[in-house]
């Protein structure tokens, strides 16, 4: 059973031409994947559709087995903590602390700041950000505030991590770091759906590649035909 499937999903936005056509695919828990395409090829409204900020025109997203048409209201919160979301630019709070970042998403929820504060330490530690928890994110390199991004996106333990371009803004060396953390996060039980257009980075991780080419899945390539390339 997967944690994520489209089953044969479309989606237009008002007035334009179909961003996403008659896509299905599965995601198994603990699968890391990439998916790839031009500008424009519809990753982005992809990851929208998961996150519950657009709708599908037509077919269905299930999460969990549970189709996302069917959740609203509040409901549309308790789904966004299943699923943790990275920006390409981050969107850290500038005028806030690491750790305030950091813990912004689980203050929300009302947790008890005890709890808050051992689940911060532990995740900053894990992104190798110890130490510079009091640190505001522009005193940070920009590998360090992304790993911040991903430390926000981690800390409520969502069942499935999305990331748009999560590496659009680093060099070489910081991308391949920050693509080794994501690799690292399904043996803990988190899937990982990556959207990136650098596809020198996306075949060096040697995972599923999903190929989008003006809104359709073009091709679904498994670890062993990467490997075969
Ligand atoms: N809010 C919107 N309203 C109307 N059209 C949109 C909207 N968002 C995206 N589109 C259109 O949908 C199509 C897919 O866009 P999307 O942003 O999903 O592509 P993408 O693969 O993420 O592109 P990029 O790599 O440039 O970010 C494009 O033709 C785009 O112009």
């Amino acid at each position: 059973m997967g944690i994520l499937r489209f089953d044969n999903v479309s989606k237009r936005y008002a007035g334009g031409q179909d961003a996403l056509a008659e896509v299905s695919f599965t995601v198994e828990p603990g699968e890391m994947l990439f998916i790839t395409g031009h500008s424009g090829a519809g990753k982005s409204t992809l990851l929208k559709l998961i996150q519950l900020a657009e709708r599908p025109s037509r077919g269905a997203v299930l999460f969990d087995e549970k189709n996302l048409l069917k959740v609203r209201g509040r409901r549309v919160a308790m789904h966004r903590r299943d699923v943790g979301v990275v920006y390409q630019d981050h969107q850290l709070l500038t005028d806030r602390s690491v750790y305030e970042n950091v813990a912004l998403p689980l203050i929300l929820r009302g947790m008890r700041r005890g709890e808050i504060g051992k689940r911060v330490r532990g995740i900053v530690e894990r992104m190798g950000l110890g130490g510079r928890e009091k640190a505001l994110p522009t005193q940070l390199s920009a590998g360090e505030q992304q790993r911040v991004g991903i430390a926000r996106a981690l800390i409520g333990e969502p069942r499935l991590l999305v990331a748009d371009e999560p590496t659009g803004n680093l060099d070489p060396t910081l991308s391949a770091e920050i693509m080794d953390l994501f690799a690292s996060l399904p043996e803990r039980g988190t899937s990982v759906l990556i959207a990136s257009h650098d596809l020198g980075l996306v075949k060096r991780m040697k995972k599923r590649v999903l190929v989008l080419d003006h809104g359709r899945l073009a091709d679904d390539i498994s670890p062993e035909d990467l490997a075969d390339e």
